[in-house]
């Protein structure tokens, strides 16, 4: 079967409205990609709405770029806020990976506010632990993970040392196939090296792209698009933020259901609105040391503690 040959400006139309994917963004303006997989370089109309990387966006040719009409409705968004404001993460994702390693000693604060802000945007969630190779730094790092396989998080281990058995990227690749995934982690756990080698050379071309927008800035605040594949189904978003993981837009009533250990035992407090930190009869802090680690219950606490005390915008 033959394509319908695609519009003067190769994108699938619309109506008269042509689309793209946002493959990146950089202030008033933002990288699309065609759906033949040409990319072009849009004029946003307004500050407002502005689109993530993942949206597919409505454009018009204009000039010898384009220019943005509006963003089409987003199956997900993932959000994190810093000392002042909801930003985003990206729209439109299957899947967060969380790149931990066995060192540095990553911090299980930071793990848990990414687990229950993808939770909240209702995006699968993967964790995995680099640096295999470092014996027993590994195993006590796999250790403190004990709790969420227990609840069943998945948790992959990985290997990027140079000459390693390829298997854990191989099992790494098979998870990341047919979907978009963004990779979140703090520094020095080996996203660049991750993304290097996932990325065939070829495509190398499409993170400098994103790399050039972003060079100019002070702070790297956007993400960037990469194809794993010629055909384009599988995708990574590599974005930074993951240092000021901030959750303030979401409400503290809602952060247990958001932690699954947790939330396996909210329904069975006394009272419904149960708040887990105080009252007669809770469920959950009858389970703390059982099926609740203390220190998943301490990082519950906290982050109530945060949520309940900061202002909301
Ligand atoms: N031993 C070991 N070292 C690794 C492994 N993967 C990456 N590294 C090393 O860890 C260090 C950090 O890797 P990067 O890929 O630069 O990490 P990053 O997360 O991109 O860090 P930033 O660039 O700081 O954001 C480098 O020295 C890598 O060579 C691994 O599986 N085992
Ligand atoms: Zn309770």
């Amino acid at each position: 079967m033959r394509l319908p040959p695609s519009g003067a400006s190769g994108g699938a139309a619309l109506g008269d409205e042509l689309q793209g994917l946002v493959v990146g963004t950089h202030g008033r303006h933002c990288w699309i990609e065609t759906d033949d997989g040409r990319r072009l370089l849009c004029h946003l109309p307004g500050r407002k709405d502005a689109p993530l990387v993942g949206d597919r966006v409505c454009w018009q040719p204009s000039g010898d770029g384009g220019s943005i009409s509006r963003t089409l409705p987003r199956r997900n968004v993932l959000y994190r806020q810093d000392e002042l404001r909801t930003k985003s993460f990206a729209a439109n994702l299957d899947l967060v990976l969380v790149l931990l390693a066995a060192d540095p000693v990553f911090s299980e604060s930071q793990l848990n506010r990414a687990l229950v802000a993808a939770a909240a945007a209702h995006i699968d969630a993967l964790v995995v632990l680099n640096k295999l190779d470092l014996g027993p730094a590994f195993d006590s790092a796999w250790q403190r993970l004990a709790p969420y396989r227990a609840f069943g998080q998945d948790v992959l281990p990985l290997c990027l040392h140079e000459g390693s058995d390829p298997s854990t990227l191989d099992a790494l690749r098979q998870r990341l196939e047919g979907r978009t995934t963004l990779v979140l982690g703090p520094s020095g756990t080996g996203k660049s090296t991750l993304i290097n080698r996932l990325i065939p050379s070829a495509m190398a071309a499409t993170g400098a792209v994103s790399r050039a927008l972003n060079s100019g800035r002070h702070t790297t605040t956007s993400s960037s698009w990469y194809w794993l594949d010629g055909q384009r189904r599988s995708a990574l978003i590599d974005s930074p933020g993951f240092q000021e993981f901030g959750l303030r837009h979401l409400e503290p009533q809602q952060l247990a259901q958001l932690m699954p250990d947790l939330a396996a035992h909210c329904g069975q407090c006394r009272f419904y609105n149960c708040t887990h930190l105080h009252e007669p009869g809770c469920a959950v802090r009858a389970a703390v040391g059982q099926a609740v680690h203390e220190q998943r219950y301490r990082l519950y606490v906290d982050l109530h503690r945060e949520l309940s005390a900061a202002p909301r915008y």
